[in-house]
């Protein structure tokens, strides 16, 4: 890469776009709300069930000027969801400084594997296993939400529950290839543990991006 486009995207004020789309938010607490997503790449937290592995070499998505990104999006919505890729390999404090300028909404969908920056209406952590969340981003979090994808799955949603703060709202989401297997497990382990709640990926269902 360029060394003058590395610096800007050390910096965020580039950033490596995978894809932008208005769409209806599919999972947790904001559920068929409409938003504009921004894809970020770059990841390397490897979930293997991973459902956007595209989204993985951040070199293989364009380094994009973070006010361009901002530009367009503010056309769409007032609500604007950051997602990857993981978000918190790169700088957030760019980009989210200028949608709250514009007055925009902003939520995260992050692993909250790496340092959290920007400022965020609303933090969405799905923490993996293979590398943890940080304390900060535990702290921080408005919704936790744990893919099942087996049993063990559940041991560790109660386990990264015990750090989020008591106003954190606790999701379990079933992996999309494991559904059938894992939707019955879930619903039982919902109705025995009532803090916790059901999330599914509902645009998947509906047939939007
Ligand atoms: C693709 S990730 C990108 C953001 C960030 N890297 C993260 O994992 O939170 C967006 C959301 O989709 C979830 N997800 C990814 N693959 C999935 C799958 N196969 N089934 C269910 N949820 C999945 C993630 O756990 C996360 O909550
Ligand atoms: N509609 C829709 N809702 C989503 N919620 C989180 C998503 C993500 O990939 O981060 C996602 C996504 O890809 N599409
Ligand atoms: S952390 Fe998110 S983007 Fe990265 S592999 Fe896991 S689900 Fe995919
Ligand atoms: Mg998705």
């Amino acid at each position: 890469m360029d060394e003058a486009i590395k610096i800007k995207v050390d910096k965020g004020e580039m950033l490596p776009l995978m894809e932008e789309f208005y769409t209806i938010q599919g999972e947790g607490y904001y559920k068929g709300t409409a938003a504009y997503f921004i894809r970020i790449g770059g990841c390397d937290v490897g979930c293997h069930w991973c459902d956007v592995k595209e989204s993985w070499n951040a070199d293989l998505h364009p380094p994009t000027e973070t006010s361009k990104i901002v530009e367009n999006a503010k056309k769409y919505s007032d609500t604007i969801v950051v997602t990857g890729g993981e978000p918190l390999t790169w700088d957030m404090t760019v980009l989210t400084t200028r949608l709250k300028e514009e007055g925009l909404k902003t939520h995260i969908e992050t692993s909250g594997a790496y340092k959290l920056t920007g400022q965020w209406d609303w933090i969405c952590l799905s923490p993996k296993k293979m590398k943890l969340p940080t304390d900060e981003v535990c702290e921080k979090a408005d919704e936790l939400k744990v893919i099942v994808y087996n049993k063990d799955d559940l041991r560790f949603a109660e386990e990264q529950a015990a750090k989020v703060s008591k106003d954190c709202i606790l999701y379990l989401q079933p992996e999309w290839s494991k559904r059938d297997k894992v939707v019955p497990l879930i619903v039982d382990y919902v109705m025995q543990n009532p803090k916790w709640k059901v999330s599914l990926q509902t645009h998947k269902y509906l047939n939007i991006p």
